[in-house]
């Protein structure tokens, strides 16, 4: 809806009305349309404000809509009408002007903006390109480059930037629409021929081949197989090289083939997942609105290694008190530095100051008696752990939240350990934690709803994506890379290479594979999982075959290589080679490729070609099945939660939508097909068996993702 009215006089108000974010719904459209209409005929009007209600502009096209029948007047011709418009149009803008809101903002002939408001063109993070003229437009506004920039990459900019880049015309401190008005009579009756953007040339860089050239080859580089943000330098270049209205032309052509492409429809799903998994439930009925989180104004950190220096950065940044705990002097000195220096180069990005005397550092675990939380991130060990649960337990405070960064040991277990179980939850952060945006909230059967509230409120402040997940073995991220890894073990075994392997899985869009993924984290770390769970010795554990474990197929590679000290690229070797430790640049290594070859001629296994096609689909469906078991075991609540584990915490490719809707598009029916067939040829492998909740969904109908809780709840209703 849009509401119209006279203020001052003489200036027609059309207020956008959508809560929440006056999303142009074919309602809002038809609101517009009828108010700029009746604005335009009356006339006592002299010019015309547009803004939105509750302090925001508009958030651009109704998201939703865009799996429906799309009724209501289309956009393009709406915002040529008002550019048309014979009396002066101003856009005021607050809050954000995003998409198609900023568009129908460069469709108006002036534009003011609040000092806190946000401009940009984000279509393209939805798998399409901002096809209301703003590909046309907003070059001819701003010029070729800056264009380029906002609309591949999708970012906001800010009111005081937007003004810098002739976006908008004026920043204003105090009220926008009140200013806008003020603008609005001083330049009604004003000739309006050199306001109408899409009658601007398109400035035309002398370079013009070579620019384009350059940023198509950083997009493709940087898209990993997305297509929208081809299309829309595609669609710039259109403006660059034709007269606006074939340049309309080509931006609509373009859309239409993004608008019903699959990836599309991954990063729309993506857009509502990931506002969805904040909406936590539990399986004993616990939900995220009847839970009441506790403020956390004082944590503690317990153990400054890798995890517990990002995560004691990213605590300070978000402007509580810090005390970071570690026992050894030499790693807490190495920390402070680390710790210091990552906090002056995140303030000098943001512009801000150092959160340094946020943090004080101890090597007592006593220092953490009064503090409101507390993440403890010493080894993966358990007995080490249990020893500092017990320690926590008499040292803080009642009522103090113990959290544990584990990334797979038992929740419960350290629960147990202390006198108040309902206050511990597992804070599982992915390295480097204060980059990575995922957040694993982990309940064990007797954590409280406040303590998973608590923790859920505290990742939202620091800017994570939080999930709350139950607790199992890896709970549900590590839980699902296991098959996965083991496929890929298996497939070297059986003919490929890691290069192969590799190559397949970042074809799919995966930043790295998973053995350069691997040698970047460290062979180490698994191997003494491994080791732990008694998989894992010098020449296999005793009295078990070299390639069998638990009487299922076992691949020891990894193990051998670690046994050779190739840990990866700390050791400056691992299933590549590097130039020395601690280098990035993976290269292939002929050792490891006659190492395989030796493995294999030693256990008579026979090297075959595997294509691609066997890579993806045994490596992702394996850790598909594993994603269905989850859901089955209501670890995880949702297919969403499992998505945006995987996007945010695994490089899962944005525009793929995560492993559960990828297996959707795919179709259940061809997945549980290609599973079975792969048991069949390798029953000694589990992970491969289709499992019951997948062949549910099946018998089902295969129905949309949006569906399958039902299909869980029948499932767990009959067993
Ligand atoms: C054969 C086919 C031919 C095809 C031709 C097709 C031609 C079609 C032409 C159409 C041309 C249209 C071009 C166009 O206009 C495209 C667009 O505008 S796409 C939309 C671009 N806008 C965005 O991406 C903005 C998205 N929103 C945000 O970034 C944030 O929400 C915002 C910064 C605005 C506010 O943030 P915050 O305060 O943090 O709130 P939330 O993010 O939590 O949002 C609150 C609530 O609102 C929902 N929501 C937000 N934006 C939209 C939206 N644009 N549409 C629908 N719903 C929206 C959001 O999901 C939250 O609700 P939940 O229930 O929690 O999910
Ligand atoms: N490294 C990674 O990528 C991830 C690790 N994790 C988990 O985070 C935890 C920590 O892992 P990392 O940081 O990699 O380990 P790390 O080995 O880098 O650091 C552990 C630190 O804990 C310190 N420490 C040991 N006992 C202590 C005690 N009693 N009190 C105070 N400090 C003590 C050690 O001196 C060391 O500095 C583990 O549980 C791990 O599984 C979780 C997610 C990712």
């Amino acid at each position: 809806m849009a509401k119209y009215s006279r203020v001052s006089g003489s200036v027609g108000l059309i207020t956008l009305q959508n809560p929440p974010v006056n999303a142009l719904s074919a309602a809002v459209r038809q609101g517009i349309v009828d108010t700029v209409e009746r604005a335009l005929s009356d006339p006592k009007v002299k010019s015309v404000v547009i803004c939105g209600q509750n302090g925001i502009f508009c958030g651009g096209a109704d998201i939703k809509e865009f799996g429906s029948n799309m009724s209501g007047p289309p956009l393009v011709p709406m915002i040529h009408a008002i550019e048309a418009a014979n009396k002066p149009v101003v856009a005021a803008i607050e809050g954000s002007a995003l998409g198609g809101g900023l568009e129908l903002a460069l469709g108006c002939h002036y534009r003011i903006a609040h000092s806190k408001a946000r401009l940009g063109l984000p279509e393209v993070t939805l798998g399409l390109l901002p096809a209301a003229g703003g590909t046309q437009r907003l070059p001819r506004l701003i010029g070729v480059p800056a264009a380029l920039d906002l609309i591949t990459t999708g970012r906001h900019v800010t009111a005081a930037e937007a003004l810098q880049l002739g976006v908008v015309d004026q920043v204003t401190d105090h009220s926008t629409v009140d200013a806008a008005v003020k603008f609005a009579q001083s330049v009604a009756g004003k000739p309006l021929d050199a306001r109408r953007i899409s009658t601007y040339p398109c400035p035309r860089p002398s370079d013009l081949d070579a620019l384009f050239e350059g940023v198509m080859e950083k997009v493709r580089q940087s898209a990993r197989g997305a297509i929208a943000p081809v299309a829309c330098v595609q669609a710039v270049r259109a403006a660059a090289t034709q007269p606006y209205t074939q340049g309309m032309e080509r931006e609509k052509e373009l859309m239409a083939t993004l608008f019903t492409s699959g990836q599309a429809r991954a990063l729309q799903y993506c857009f509502f997942a990931q506002r969805a998994v904040s909406r936590w439930s539990m399986p004993n009925g616990a939900r995220w609105d009847t839970s009441k989180p506790r403020p956390v104004h004082k944590a503690a950190v317990i153990g400054l290694g890798t995890m517990g220096r990002g995560i004691t950065v990213a605590l300070a940044q978000t402007g509580l008190s810090v005390i970071a705990v570690e026992t050894q002097e030499k790693q807490l000195m190495e920390a402070k530095q680390a710790v210091s220096g990552m906090l002056e180069r995140g303030a000098k990005r943001r512009g801000v100051a150092p959160a340094l005397d946020r943090i004080s550092y101890s090597r007592d675990i006593q220092a953490v008696a009064d503090v409101d939380l507390v993440i403890e991130a010493v080894f993966e060990d358990m007995g080490l752990k249990k020893k500092v649960f017990q320690q926590l337990a008499s040292i803080c405070r009642p009522g103090t939240f113990l959290c544990t960064n584990t990334s797979a040991l038992d929740v419960d277990h350290l629960a147990s350990q202390t006198h108040n179980p309902e206050l511990v939850v597992g804070m599982h952060f992915f390295a480097p934690a204060h980059v990575m945006k995922l957040l694993e909230v982990v309940y064990g059967p007797r954590s409280s709803p406040q303590a998973v509230a608590t923790a859920m409120q505290l990742g939202k402040k620091m800017g994570k994506i939080s999930v709350a997940v139950g607790n199992c073995p890896g709970f549900v991220g590590n839980r699902m890379l296991k098959p996965y890894m083991e496929q890929a073990f298996f497939l070297l075994e059986e003919g490929a290479t890691p290069e192969l392997v590799d190559r397949a899985l970042e074809e799919f869009g995966f930043p790295m594979g998973v053995f350069r993924m691997s040698d970047l984290s460290g062979l180490d770390v698994g191997w003494r999982v491994r080791k732990g769970d008694g998989l894992s010795e010098p020449g296999a554990p005793s009295g078990q075959p070299a390639r069998i474990r638990q009487g299922r197929r076992y691949s020891p590679l990894g193990d051998l290589l670690c046994e050779q000290g190739r840990f990866g690229q700390k050791t400056g070797r691992g299933w590549y080679q590097y130039n020395k430790p601690g280098s990035r640049v993976a290269r292939s290594d002929p050792w490891l490729h006659s190492f395989l070859e030796g493995y294999r001629a030693r256990h008579g296994l026979v090297a075959r070609r595997i294509d691609n096609q066997e890579v993806l689909e045994r490596c992702l469906y394996a850790l598909i099945n594993e994603g269905f078991r989850i859901l089955e075991d209501g670890i995880a609540a949702g297919p969403e939660d499992i998505d945006m584990i995987y996007v945010f915490g695994y490089g899962w490719p944005r525009h793929r939508g995560g492993p559960m809707f990828y297996a959707g598009m795919v179709g259940l029916g061809k997945v549980l097909e290609r599973l079975e067939h792969y048991h069949q040829a390798h029953p000694d492998v589990p992970y491969l068996k289709p499992c019951s909740l997948l062949w549910r969904l099946v018998a089902s109908g295969s129905p949309p993702l949006h569906k399958w809780r039902e299909v869980i709840k029948k499932l767990h209703s009959q067993l």
